[in-house]
């Protein structure tokens, strides 16, 4: 049996200034608990597509559906603000590259994990730091740490406290905008092996934008290679980094190997 789609981008545009096309002719589609990688080199729309899906920024033409509680799909930016929050809470966790644009700085670790499930309706302070300590655990932040502020965190301990608010919600969608970026290689090595495991222990379809086929390969069933704002190729991520069939990916792929 197919699995569900949770998440469907339909002739998705966005340009910048009237010439800059950042985004054009945008289809595809997310099956619940698959990960899709989305890959190109520096300006080729791939964080602005993930801000149209995530309703950080409205596409100037196409539609974005996600699937909310009950499985039903809803058109993101044809709803109204409050309603598009909403649904966006309930369905949606995002991933910024830089930890401290997802994280309150002002809290602690375990208020970071605890904020957004308040927001959802548990109010009991004992059920909040039992959950935010669970938390803490699965992505490796020793317990102890709770009451402490992000800042006093290392990079890949922000990133992994970062995951852990955007999944303890229990979104069906996770967007990520190149989480191992600005890490040192064993923190990304870490970080990599961590995400993989809770995407597929929770079954969370994953969306993740990275310039590195490196990640791409290691965490995405399929890929989506972007140039100019379009999307040039796509294809299971093996097939289309074994087999590149556009001469831009073989580029691409060719320039990994090279390093
Ligand atoms: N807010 C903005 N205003 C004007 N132009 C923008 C804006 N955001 C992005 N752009 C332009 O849109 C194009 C796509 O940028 P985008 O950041 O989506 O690419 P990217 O593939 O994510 O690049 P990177 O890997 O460097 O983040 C680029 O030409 C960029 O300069």
């Amino acid at each position: 049996m197919s699995r569900a789609v949770v998440l469907r981008a339909s002739g998705l545009r966005k340009v910048f200034g009237g010439r800059v096309v950042a985004c054009a002719d945008i289809d595809f589609e997310l099956a619940a608990g698959e990960v899709v990688g989305i890959v190109g080199e520096s300006g080729s729309g791939k964080s602005t597509l993930l801000r149209c899906l995530a309703g950080l920024a409205a596409p100037d033409a196409g539609t974005v559906e996600i699937a909310i509680d009950g499985g039903e799909r809803v058109d993101l930016w044809q709803l109204d603000e409050v309603a598009r929050a909403q649904a966006l809470r309930s369905a949606l966790g995002l991933v910024h590259q830089n930890p401290r644009d997802g994280l309150k700085l002002g809290i602690s670790a375990g208020g970071n994990v605890a904020e957004p499930l308040m927001v959802s309706g548990i109010r009991h302070y004992g059920r909040l730091r039992e959950v935010a300590l669970d938390w803490l655990e699965r992505v490796e932040v020793p317990r102890r740490r709770i009451d402490d502020l992000p800042s006093t965190f290392s990079g890949g301990m922000q990133q992994r406290l970062q995951i852990a608010r955007s999944l303890a919600p229990g979104p069906r969608i996770l967007l990520l905008d190149e989480p191992t970026g600005g890490l040192d290689v064993s923190v990304q090595a870490r970080l990599l092996d961590l995400l993989r495991s809770l995407v597929r222990e929770l079954g969370v379809a994953a969306l993740i934008v990275t310039h590195d086929l490196g990640v791409a390969r290691l965490l995405a069933d399929r890929l989506l290679v972007m140039l100019r704002g379009r999307v040039i190729e796509a294809g299971l991520a093996d097939q289309v980094l074994d087999d590149p069939q556009a001469p831009y990916t073989q580029k691409l792929v060719a320039s990994m190997l090279r390093i």
